[in-house]
């Protein structure tokens, strides 16, 4: 593989529901430590209202039946190839250049706890969208279902994208935490000069999922605080601030993660009980969520990551790096631990397309039948090839 470029489509849809982020990009593999992306093509396709209903009513598991999840992960297949066909349009290429197709699919379930059965324990995840689907109206071979392979040698099958961030972003110079801020935050560190073994990763709790929940509730039909235009107007709430920082979450060790089952409705609906009994103003409840977002970051630096690892730069992707008011809070709490608080946008890169970006370069990995987790980042005993490969019948 080294020394050849290849091109590959990335799929994404995330925690947030807003659709499906699709990437082409050019792989080029000068050796094992060189790699570099191009990205050649990004598209985000919003799923139709009706599928985004479903989805949300398969996160609960009274509600997601057998037949509800075996037709959406076959409809998810056929948004997915819908949105690959038109990605590669948009650059020209052909499917027939495309090597592979990285997809990470919807997660609906997400499970890295040890489940007692039958005397033994297991962990599980569920992303829908099935890869043969995909490959059979693409042509191109397709990578699914990442996250099993981790969790079936002990890992939490979470996070996966820090294999890529340090293929791409790691500097001998700085030490660069790559925050992520989607429906969940997510951090991952590279100190200077680090192998793959020294990096850590982990969730840092909530990113933009209660902010888009209070917002739906509150501002419907809104379904995000666009640019963080609200919570600019509003005044942080001491009474909720501290009520949101007691979360068992935050003091957690590492490794860890979460998702929609501890900051999905439920949680949400407690926020607006409490506001409609203390007669709170929406758009404070609104600033201080989106404060929580960025002090949870601050905090996870201060409490997991200052004194291993001080850094010099805190580089934010995902939907959050359009925030305006959330990167201000983050700035405002960085800027005293001398650490610049930097967007995707801000180095040239593409804060929507990066975690496509990323299960295209890991659906090449596995393609090639290399390894592509860091099991120092979810807890799994080894490195393992993630992904299952669904071939076309050209
Ligand atoms: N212009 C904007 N202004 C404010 N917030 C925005 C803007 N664009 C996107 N967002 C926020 O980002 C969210 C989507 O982020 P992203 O696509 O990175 O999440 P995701 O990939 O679904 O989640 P995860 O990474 O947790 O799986 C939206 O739901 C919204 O809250
Ligand atoms: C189970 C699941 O889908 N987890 C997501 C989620 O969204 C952010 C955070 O929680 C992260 O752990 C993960 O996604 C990214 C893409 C990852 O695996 O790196």
């Amino acid at each position: 593989m080294y020394g050849s470029k290849a091109y590959a489509v990335g799929l994404m849809s995330g925690t947030s529901v807003d659709g499906i982020d699709a990437a082409v990009i050019e792989i080029d593999a000068a050796s094992e430590q060189e790699v570099s992306v191009r990205l050649l093509a990004f598209e985000n396709t919003p799923f139709p209202d009706q599928t985004r209903n479903q989805i949300f009513e398969l996160f609960d598991p009274a509600k997601a039946t057998i037949d509800k999840v075996g037709m959406m992960n076959m409809w998810l297949g056929e948004l997915y190839a819908n949105a690959t066909y038109s990605v590669i349009a948009k650059c020209g290429l052909k499917p027939e250049q495309i090597s592979v197709v990285g997809s990470h699919g919807q997660t609906i379930y997400h499970a890295p706890w040890d489940q007692a059965i039958d005397g033994h324990t297991v962990r599980y995840t569920v992303q829908i969208g099935d890869g043969a689907v995909i490959a059979n109206r693409t042509g191109i071979p397709c990578v699914s279902d990442f996250r099993t392979a981790d969790m079936a040698v002990g890992g939490q099958g979470a996070p996966l994208v820090p294999f890529t961030e340090y293929l791409l972003y790691r500097s001998d110079k700085q030490t660069r935490l790559l925050q992520n801020i989607g429906g969940i935050g997510n951090v991952t560190v590279l100190p200077a000069g680090a192998s793959a073994e020294e990096v850590y990763a982990f969730d840092t709790g909530p990113g933009n999922m209660i902010i888009d929940a209070l917002i739906a509730q509150l501002y419907a039909p809104l379904a995000m605080d666009i640019g963080g235009q609200i919570a600019a107007k509003g005044q942080v709430i001491e009474e909720l601030l501290s009520w949101m920082q007691q979360d068992e979450y935050y003091a957690m060790p590492l490794p860890k993660s979460t998702g929609r089952e501890r900051f999905g409705t439920q949680y949400t609906e407690q926020i607006i009980a409490m506001m409609q009994n203390k007669q709170w103003r929406a758009e404070d409840v609104i600033a201080t969520a989106t404060y929580v977002t960025a002090w949870s970051i601050y905090d996870s630096y201060k409490r997991f990551i200052a004194q291993r690892n001080p850094a010099q730069q805190l580089l934010v992707g995902g939907g959050g790096s359009y925030n305006a008011t959330l990167i201000g809070y983050l700035k405002q709490l960085f800027s005293p631990l001398g650490v610049d608080v930097l967007t995707q946008e801000d180095i040239g890169g593409n804060s929507d397309a990066k975690e496509a970006v990323a299960f295209g370069l890991l659906g090449y990995y596995t393609l090639q039948q290399r390894p592509n987790n860091i099991p120092n980042v979810t807890g799994a005993s080894r490195p393992v090839i993630m992904g299952k490969l669904s071939w076309p019948t050209r």
